[in-house]
Protein backbone atom coordinates (compact mmCIF):
# COMPACT_ATOMS: atom_id res chain seq x y z
CA UNK A 1 0.00 0.00 0.00
CA UNK A 2 1.07 3.78 -0.89
CA UNK A 3 2.15 5.67 2.63
CA UNK A 4 2.76 9.04 2.15
CA UNK A 5 5.80 10.84 4.57
CA UNK A 6 5.69 15.22 4.23
CA UNK A 7 9.05 15.55 5.60
CA UNK A 8 8.80 18.73 8.23
CA UNK A 9 12.20 20.03 6.52
CA UNK A 10 9.98 22.55 4.43
CA UNK A 11 7.58 22.80 6.90
CA UNK A 12 6.94 26.97 8.46
CA UNK A 13 9.42 26.08 11.71
CA UNK A 14 7.59 29.11 13.15
CA UNK A 15 4.45 27.22 13.15
CA UNK A 16 4.76 23.65 13.35
CA UNK A 17 2.23 22.54 15.52
CA UNK A 18 -0.63 24.33 12.75
CA UNK A 19 1.51 22.51 10.28
CA UNK A 20 1.40 18.95 11.95
CA UNK A 21 -2.43 19.22 12.82
CA UNK A 22 -3.01 20.24 9.32
CA UNK A 23 -1.22 17.14 7.66
CA UNK A 24 -3.23 14.73 10.32
CA UNK A 25 -6.55 16.63 8.86
CA UNK A 26 -5.24 15.70 5.29
CA UNK A 27 -4.96 11.88 5.97
CA UNK A 28 -0.82 11.31 5.61
CA UNK A 29 0.97 8.34 7.20
CA UNK A 30 3.26 9.10 8.84
CA UNK A 31 5.75 12.42 9.45
CA UNK A 32 8.75 12.32 8.03
CA UNK A 33 11.53 14.10 10.86
CA UNK A 34 15.08 15.05 9.96
CA UNK A 35 17.64 14.63 12.20
CA UNK A 36 21.07 15.95 11.38
CA UNK A 37 24.02 16.75 13.01
CA UNK A 38 26.07 19.31 10.83
CA UNK A 39 28.85 16.41 10.65
CA UNK A 40 27.16 13.36 8.51
CA UNK A 41 25.53 16.24 6.78
CA UNK A 42 26.41 19.79 5.80
CA UNK A 43 23.37 21.00 7.63
CA UNK A 44 22.09 20.96 11.20
CA UNK A 45 18.28 20.82 12.06
CA UNK A 46 16.56 19.50 15.47
CA UNK A 47 17.24 16.45 18.16
CA UNK A 48 15.35 14.75 20.87
CA UNK A 49 14.31 17.75 23.06
CA UNK A 50 12.43 19.66 19.49
CA UNK A 51 11.09 15.70 18.76
CA UNK A 52 9.37 15.65 22.32
CA UNK A 53 7.87 18.57 21.97
CA UNK A 54 6.33 17.82 18.70
CA UNK A 55 5.04 14.59 19.71
CA UNK A 56 2.70 16.38 22.16
CA UNK A 57 0.81 17.77 18.75
CA UNK A 58 -0.10 14.51 17.39
CA UNK A 59 -0.30 10.79 17.45
CA UNK A 60 0.58 10.07 13.91
CA UNK A 61 3.58 7.96 13.11
CA UNK A 62 7.52 9.53 13.48
CA UNK A 63 9.61 8.41 10.94
CA UNK A 64 12.64 9.73 12.24
CA UNK A 65 15.60 10.06 9.31
CA UNK A 66 18.95 9.91 11.54
CA UNK A 67 21.21 11.80 9.34
CA UNK A 68 23.81 11.90 12.41
CA UNK A 69 27.30 10.21 12.56
CA UNK A 70 27.40 7.37 15.02
CA UNK A 71 23.74 7.05 15.38
CA UNK A 72 23.73 4.42 18.48
CA UNK A 73 23.82 7.09 21.30
CA UNK A 74 20.82 9.11 19.89
CA UNK A 75 18.76 6.17 19.49
CA UNK A 76 17.32 5.72 22.78
CA UNK A 77 16.79 9.36 23.48
CA UNK A 78 14.89 9.62 20.25
CA UNK A 79 12.92 6.77 21.23
CA UNK A 80 11.61 8.24 24.66
CA UNK A 81 11.18 11.19 22.56
CA UNK A 82 8.40 9.55 20.93
CA UNK A 83 9.94 8.18 17.71
CA UNK A 84 7.90 5.02 16.30
CA UNK A 85 10.40 4.54 13.84
CA UNK A 86 14.46 5.00 13.18
CA UNK A 87 16.35 5.21 9.93
CA UNK A 88 19.96 4.99 10.27
CA UNK A 89 22.36 5.74 7.43
CA UNK A 90 24.41 2.40 6.51
CA UNK A 91 27.69 5.47 6.13
CA UNK A 92 27.05 7.05 9.71
CA UNK A 93 27.30 3.44 11.63
CA UNK A 94 30.87 1.22 11.90
CA UNK A 95 28.79 -1.78 12.88
CA UNK A 96 25.51 -1.88 11.20
CA UNK A 97 24.14 -4.84 12.59
CA UNK A 98 25.12 -3.57 15.95
CA UNK A 99 23.29 -0.37 15.51
CA UNK A 100 19.90 -2.40 14.34
CA UNK A 101 19.80 -4.34 17.11
CA UNK A 102 20.05 -1.44 19.34
CA UNK A 103 16.67 0.17 17.42
CA UNK A 104 14.91 -2.94 17.89
CA UNK A 105 15.46 -3.16 21.39
CA UNK A 106 14.20 -0.39 21.95
CA UNK A 107 10.99 -1.81 20.58
CA UNK A 108 10.02 0.86 17.40
CA UNK A 109 10.11 0.25 13.47
CA UNK A 110 13.60 -0.24 12.04
CA UNK A 111 15.06 1.09 8.75
CA UNK A 112 18.13 1.33 7.18
CA UNK A 113 19.10 4.19 4.22
CA UNK A 114 21.66 4.29 1.75
CA UNK A 115 23.23 7.30 0.22
CA UNK A 116 22.62 7.39 -3.66
CA UNK A 117 26.21 6.14 -4.24
CA UNK A 118 25.98 3.34 -2.24
CA UNK A 119 25.97 -0.46 -3.55
CA UNK A 120 22.74 -2.33 -1.74
CA UNK A 121 25.40 -4.95 -1.13
CA UNK A 122 25.51 -4.87 2.42
CA UNK A 123 21.39 -5.25 2.78
CA UNK A 124 21.94 -8.77 2.29
CA UNK A 125 23.32 -9.71 5.28
CA UNK A 126 20.46 -7.58 7.43
CA UNK A 127 17.21 -7.83 5.61
CA UNK A 128 15.68 -10.50 7.70
CA UNK A 129 16.28 -7.88 10.82
CA UNK A 130 14.40 -4.59 9.06
CA UNK A 131 11.06 -3.06 8.56
CA UNK A 132 11.67 -0.59 5.80
CA UNK A 133 15.05 0.13 3.59
CA UNK A 134 15.46 4.16 2.59
CA UNK A 135 16.98 5.08 -0.64
CA UNK A 136 17.73 8.47 -1.19
CA UNK A 137 17.27 9.73 -4.10
CA UNK A 138 19.14 13.17 -3.40
CA UNK A 139 22.45 13.13 -1.27
CA UNK A 140 21.08 13.92 2.13
CA UNK A 141 21.42 17.48 3.87
CA UNK A 142 18.75 19.37 1.93
CA UNK A 143 15.26 19.69 1.14
CA UNK A 144 14.58 20.98 -2.46
CA UNK A 145 17.01 18.76 -4.14
CA UNK A 146 17.11 17.67 -8.37
CA UNK A 147 15.81 13.94 -7.89
CA UNK A 148 18.97 11.44 -9.11
CA UNK A 149 17.23 9.42 -12.10
CA UNK A 150 20.03 6.54 -11.91
CA UNK A 151 18.27 5.54 -8.60
CA UNK A 152 15.11 4.44 -10.02
CA UNK A 153 17.51 1.37 -11.29
CA UNK A 154 18.38 0.91 -7.94
CA UNK A 155 14.53 0.84 -6.51
CA UNK A 156 13.72 -2.13 -9.12
CA UNK A 157 17.23 -3.78 -7.81
CA UNK A 158 16.20 -3.72 -4.16
CA UNK A 159 12.55 -4.77 -4.91
CA UNK A 160 14.31 -7.17 -6.44
CA UNK A 161 16.42 -8.01 -3.13
CA UNK A 162 13.61 -7.80 -0.70
CA UNK A 163 11.48 -10.80 -2.51
CA UNK A 164 8.40 -11.17 -0.63
CA UNK A 165 9.70 -10.36 2.79
CA UNK A 166 7.61 -7.78 4.37
CA UNK A 167 10.02 -4.94 4.16
CA UNK A 168 8.69 -1.14 3.13
CA UNK A 169 11.03 0.45 -0.15
CA UNK A 170 10.94 4.25 0.95
CA UNK A 171 12.12 7.06 -1.55
CA UNK A 172 13.29 10.67 -0.04
CA UNK A 173 14.63 13.64 -2.20
CA UNK A 174 12.98 15.01 -5.05
CA UNK A 175 9.82 13.76 -4.96
CA UNK A 176 7.12 15.33 -6.64
CA UNK A 177 4.39 13.42 -8.58
CA UNK A 178 6.18 12.66 -12.01
CA UNK A 179 8.96 11.69 -9.87
CA UNK A 180 6.78 9.72 -7.67
CA UNK A 181 5.47 7.72 -10.37
CA UNK A 182 9.09 6.56 -11.50
CA UNK A 183 9.53 5.36 -7.97
CA UNK A 184 6.38 3.57 -6.96
CA UNK A 185 6.80 1.75 -10.61
CA UNK A 186 10.14 0.79 -9.47
CA UNK A 187 9.02 -0.90 -6.74
CA UNK A 188 8.47 2.04 -3.83
CA UNK A 189 5.93 1.99 -1.38
CA UNK A 190 6.82 4.67 0.75
CA UNK A 191 7.55 8.62 -0.70
CA UNK A 192 8.88 11.37 1.11
CA UNK A 193 8.07 14.93 0.31
CA UNK A 194 9.23 18.09 1.80
CA UNK A 195 9.17 20.92 -1.04
CA UNK A 196 6.44 19.70 -3.32
CA UNK A 197 3.90 19.41 -0.57
CA UNK A 198 4.98 21.98 1.12
CA UNK A 199 5.41 24.68 -1.54
CA UNK A 200 1.88 25.45 -2.52
CA UNK A 201 -1.12 23.97 -1.73
CA UNK A 202 -0.32 21.34 0.69
CA UNK A 203 -4.08 19.79 0.20
CA UNK A 204 -3.58 19.25 -3.69
CA UNK A 205 -0.22 17.98 -3.41
CA UNK A 206 -0.87 15.38 -1.27
CA UNK A 207 -3.92 14.41 -2.96
CA UNK A 208 -1.62 14.46 -6.49
CA UNK A 209 0.78 11.59 -4.50
CA UNK A 210 -2.32 9.37 -3.33
CA UNK A 211 -3.37 9.48 -6.67
CA UNK A 212 -1.02 8.14 -8.79
CA UNK A 213 -1.26 4.74 -10.38
CA UNK A 214 0.66 1.94 -10.10
O1 LIG B 1 16.27 13.61 4.00
C1 LIG B 1 16.07 14.67 3.46
C2 LIG B 1 17.21 15.54 3.07
O2 LIG B 1 18.39 14.96 3.44
C3 LIG B 1 14.66 15.15 3.24
O3 LIG B 1 13.74 14.18 3.77
C4 LIG B 1 14.36 15.37 1.79
O4 LIG B 1 15.31 16.12 1.14
C5 LIG B 1 12.98 15.97 1.58
O5 LIG B 1 13.02 17.15 0.91
P1 LIG B 1 12.58 17.35 -0.62
O6 LIG B 1 11.31 16.52 -0.82
O7 LIG B 1 12.36 18.80 -0.71
O8 LIG B 1 13.70 16.83 -1.47
CO1 LIG C 1 14.70 12.48 4.98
Amino acid sequence: MLKIAPSLLSADFANLEREIKQLHSLKVDMIHLDMMDGNFVPNITFGPDQIKDLRKTTDLFFDVHMMIQNPDQFIPKIVQAGANGITIHQEATTHLHRSIQLVKDQGVKVGVALNPATSIDSLKYVLDDIDMILLMTVNPGFGGQKFIKVIVEKIKETKKMIGNRSIDLQVDGGINEITAKECIQAGANILVAGSYIFNGEKEKNIRKLKEIQF
